[in-house]
């Protein structure tokens, strides 16, 4: 049997099993077998084709990855917003490969990457939508496109789609301390009472997984699912917006319920007309967190042409490494202006280990 077989076969007993307190722990194995069953389907396929094309080198400060169906209007979007063309088509799978344009945003400079429409059971191999899930593995900020005049399902869809290969949407990890030793056995310790699952679930899951010998600490009830992505380890936590393209061919009452349903992560554009472009921009910038850092000679004023973009819970150190590679070697001290100095709008003196925040202005010094 295959591996694809196999899934369906547990699948099948799933769904044939009732869910209650008496079969949650033969639930719990089955699901514990799914997860890794579909771990294995990921694999990096010997014989399949390579992934040529795909393999963009990440350049900018962030990757934002356009996600969605067949011509819902990923290219023209990438079109729009940034110097590239990629091609238009009214035909399905226009685009073949992984197409990279640059969105210039406050300084920051963003890659944006078009990819291939994909298709249900795209992480199963079908299309090329396999090596499109991967490369969303590499993005900062996953955009979930949508169009506006198709099914109502296409968001669930896609979730089910990157799920397949390990991504979790808007989602922190678990909560769960796991520790994998050589000997001891398994110790397993609780700090809140667990109402999804329990000792003998995780037990049999970690069976499962022949771990005979680890520390858990369950800090969050966590579900059994929860529990494998923890031990599985695989898993990817990504942002991601919701982009609802074409809202120029559906009616003021299909906007206004799409609107009334989407969370705060929703963007409605129009490509076609230009519509809510700055507000997606706006978007992306938010939910990327980028701090921006200026950089001062001592003597100068800030040079606020050229700002340093970084992740958020970036140090100075980090800065020192955006400005040059060997720079944290010779540093002696910084000077911080702006919200992170705790004297602001004086400076002050800090070490490599201090955060930075949005707008700060830093002089280093070195020895
Ligand atoms: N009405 C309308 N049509 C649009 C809009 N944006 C894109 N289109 C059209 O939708 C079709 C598909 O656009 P593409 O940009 O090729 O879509 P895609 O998602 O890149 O498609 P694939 O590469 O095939 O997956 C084209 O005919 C576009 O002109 C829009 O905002 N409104
Ligand atoms: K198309
Ligand atoms: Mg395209």
């Amino acid at each position: 049997m295959g591996v694809l077989d196999k899934i369906e076969a547990i699948k099948d007993e799933m769904s044939k099993t009732q869910k209650n307190k008496a079969t949650e722990y033969h639930l719990g194995q089955l699901k514990a077998k799914l997860a890794k069953y579909r771990a294995q389907l990921l694999e990096p396929d010997k014989k399949g084709p390579k992934g040529e094309g795909f393999e963009v080198l990440k350049s900018g400060d962030a990757r934002v990855c356009l996600i969605g169906f067949p011509s819902v209007g990923k290219s023209t979007l990438l079109s729009k917003v940034t110097k590239t063309e990629s091609v238009v088509g009214a035909y399905e799978f226009t685009t073949l490969t992984a197409i990279p344009g640059v969105l210039e945003y406050e300084g920051a400079r963003i890659q944006l990457l078009d990819l291939p429409g994909i298709v249900q059971d795209a992480a199963k191999g079908r299309g090329r939508g396999r090596q499109v899930v991967s490369v969303a593995k590499t993005a900062d900020v996953i955009i979930l496109m949508i169009d506006a005049t198709k099914s109502a399902e296409q968001k669930k869809m896609l979730e089910i789609e990157l799920d397949a290969v390990g991504i979790r949407l808007n989602a922190r990890p678990p909560d769960v301390v796991f520790k994998q030793k050589t000997a001891g056995g398994i110790t397993i310790n609780n700090t809140v009472k667990m109402t999804k699952t329990d000792e003998r679930t995780i037990r049999s899951i970690l069976q499962t997984y022949k771990i005979h010998n680890c520390d858990v600490l369950i800090r969050e009830d966590v579900s059994v699912d929860e529990f494998i992505d923890v031990v599985l380890g695989t898993r990817q936590y990504i942002p991601a917006l919701t982009v609802i393209n074409k809202i120029d061919g559906v009616s003021m009452e299909t906007l206004d319920s799409m609107a009334r349903e989407g969370d705060g992560r929703t963007v409605m554009i129009s490509c076609e007309l230009g519509l809510g472009l700055d507000w997606l921009l706006e978007a992306i910038w938010m939910e990327l967190g980028l701090v921006k850092v200026y950089t001062k000679k001592r003597g100068d004023q800030p040079d606020l042409s050229d700002p340093i973009c970084l992740r958020q819970g970036a140090t100075i150190e980090t800065v020192c490494h955006g400005i040059h590679r060997s720079l944290a070697s010779h540093f002696k001290y910084a000077l911080v202006w702006g919200k992170s100095s705790k004297f602001n709008p004086q400076p002050q003196k800090v070490g490599l280990t201090h955060l930075v925040m949005d707008e700060d202005v830093v002089s280093i010094f070195t020895k």
